[in-house]
């Protein structure tokens, strides 16, 4: 699904009114009958509900909500914050069609004009919605600090008022933090951001079957990914197949005290659907792995501690296959930053030809040697955390400009990279970004990103194209997440959880 800028929405909204063709006040009808829809199957019509509007279209169809709820006998109170001598001319027609029907809407001009909110009710935020020009001031500014003092749940029409919903707030704006957002068509940008979350609280997206060939043609390079697509990525299992049809991997993984990091990325790589699977660890991991993972083949190296890259002294020559013979090579959990693994990446780096996935501490040797950025494999997958990513980069000022660094970076070093957590962003190496829908709190627990990489590196061994590999592997660790949450609770998740919850379907 694509997420597009406000400036978009606009001809969006243009091009639906001309191509269906429908009047706007219609398409104001329907955003506000959608909107009642959903908002009727949450909360009883006993619901005490005080809707707040602005004199815009946000403001209009919280007047339509209004008049939609008053029939379905919800005992609503209606507020309009008077900000400005001038109205919208939707506005202004729902104004005139819920006064002939309900004559007590209230005027906000003065603080003392605002209501107190109680707990047991639900406010509709529908103050300031994509046409917000500039901070909310004055009697719109008192009214939203009035509405997030209060004990009540809040629910906003297409987004919280105050917020930008494609460019960075200011840090002392004032914006609603609603328990709910329900957005129109098409996610905003605003809404995956982490320094956003308290301004959007949970989301929902509602059809209101805008015009779909504009959507279809609008350029972006922002999507967010939806089930539907991550399943279609998906590749159905030849009867007639066998082991060798699904490649075989190899992890370089652990170090001593972090061979559970090996254990982790091998089984989420054979839970992922490898044929084969090879993990190298330094020889205090051999009977480790060998014993918890029996799936998997093991080729110590010949330190006992870290990874080198060289054979045990008593089997020079074999270890097995050349390096560059597997169909895919994962790097980096839990290896450390030895001196001797430094050495193993520098050797490396310059003889593989296939995109690789580098995690954790490959990453920070990365950034420690960035010289070596330029000899990663073309399509190469990196998975850092936002402080690995910094550590890439360079400290951002605001989200947007994390995702400018991001995507640079993906476009100058023509990698995928994945910037986990909530929402990670995968970046291609042609500058797009994609938003995973998947993953909860739960996930924030260590060994979770460890699972990630066996994924990954499972996935492209099997030959899986690196952008989809990807996003598809994104989506479906996530998912596991959102399973193991749905059966015990966030809290207790662990990443051994996430392994087993893995479904391929
Ligand atoms: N396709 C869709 O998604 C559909 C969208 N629809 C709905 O339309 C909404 C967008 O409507 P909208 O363009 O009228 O914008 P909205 O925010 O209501 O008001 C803008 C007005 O407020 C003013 N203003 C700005 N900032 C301000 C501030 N801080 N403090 C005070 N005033 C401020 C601004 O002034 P100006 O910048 O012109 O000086 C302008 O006069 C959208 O969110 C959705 O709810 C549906 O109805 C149909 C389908
Ligand atoms: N709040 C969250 N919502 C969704 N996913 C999350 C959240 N927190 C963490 N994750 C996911 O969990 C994983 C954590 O990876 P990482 O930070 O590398 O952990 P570790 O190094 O301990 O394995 C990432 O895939 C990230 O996207
Ligand atoms: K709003």
């Amino acid at each position: 699904m694509k997420i597009l800028n406000v400036d978009q929405i606009r001809s969006l909204d243009q091009s639906t009114i001309q191509h269906e063709p429908i009047a706007p006040i219609n398409l104001m009808e329907r955003a506000a009958l959608t909107f009642v829809d959903w908002f009727v199957d949450r909360f009883t019509p006993t619901t005490p509900t005080k809707i707040f509007c602005g004199l815009g279209d946000n403001g209009g169809d919280g007047l339509a909500i209004a008049r939609l709820l008053l029939e379905r006998e919800y005992p609503i109170e209606v507020y309009v914050v008077r900000y400005a001598p001038r109205e919208s001319d939707d506005f202004m027609h729902n104004h005139r069609r819920l006064k002939l029907v309900f004559d007590s809407v209230h005027y906000i001009e003065l603080t003392h004009d605002i209501p107190t909110i109680r707990h047991n009710e639900v406010v509709i935020d529908a103050i300031l919605g994509s046409g917000l020009s500039r901070p909310s001031e004055g009697i719109v500014e008192d009214t939203v600090k009035a509405i997030n003092r209060a004990p009540a749940t809040v629910v906003s029409v297409d987004i919280a008022s105050g917020l930008y919903p494609n460019q960075p707030n200011g840090s002392t704006d004032v914006i609603i933090e609603p328990d709910y957002t329900v957005t129109f068509q098409l996610p905003k940008l605003a809404f995956v951001l982490p320094k956003n979350g308290r301004y959007v609280g949970d989301w929902h997206i509602l059809d209101i079957q805008l015009h779909k060939r504009y959507i279809d043609l609008a350029p972006t390079s922002y999507y967010f990914t939806q089930p539907r697509e991550a399943r279609l990525l998906l590749r159905k299992r030849d009867r007639f197949s066998n082991k060798g049809s699904f490649g075989h991997a190899l992890l370089l993984v652990g170090s001593y005290g972090k061979i559970g990091a090996a254990i982790l990325a091998a089984r989420a790589c054979l839970r992922s659907g490898v044929g084969l699977l090879t993990v190298q660890v330094p020889q205090c991991g051999y009977t480790i792995l060998q014993t918890v993972v029996p799936e998997a083949m093991c080729r110590p190296d010949g330190n006992q501690n870290v990874l080198t890259g060289i054979a045990p002294a008593d089997q020079p020559g074999k270890q097995g296959p050349a390096l560059t013979d597997y169909s895919a090579i994962g790097i980096g959990p839990g290896i450390g930053k030895a001196p001797e693994t430094l050495v193993m990446l520098k050797n490396l780096l310059p003889t593989l030809k296939k995109p690789i996935v580098v995690d954790a501490d490959a990453l920070n040797l990365l950034s420690e040697n960035r010289e070596l950025l330029n000899q990663l494999p073309p399509n190469s997958i990196l998975t850092p955390h936002p402080k690995e990513f910094e550590r890439l980069t360079k400290k951002w000022a605001n989200d947007y400009q994390k995702l400018d660094l991001l995507r640079e970076f993906a476009q100058k070093y023509r990698v995928v990279v994945v910037l986990k957590g909530a929402y990670s962003a995968v970046a291609t190496p042609d500058g797009d970004i994609h938003f995973n829908s998947t993953g909860n709190p739960g996930l924030s627990t260590g060994g979770t990103g460890d699972v990630l990489t066996g994924i990954l590196t499972s996935l492209l061994a099997q030959g899986y194209d690196p952008v989809e590999a990807a996003v598809l592997g994104v989506f479906a660790h996530g998912l596991a997440g959102d399973r193991v949450a749905e059966q015990r609770g966030p809290i207790g998740m662990t990443a051994s959880d996430v392994i087993d919850a893995l479904r391929w379907e």
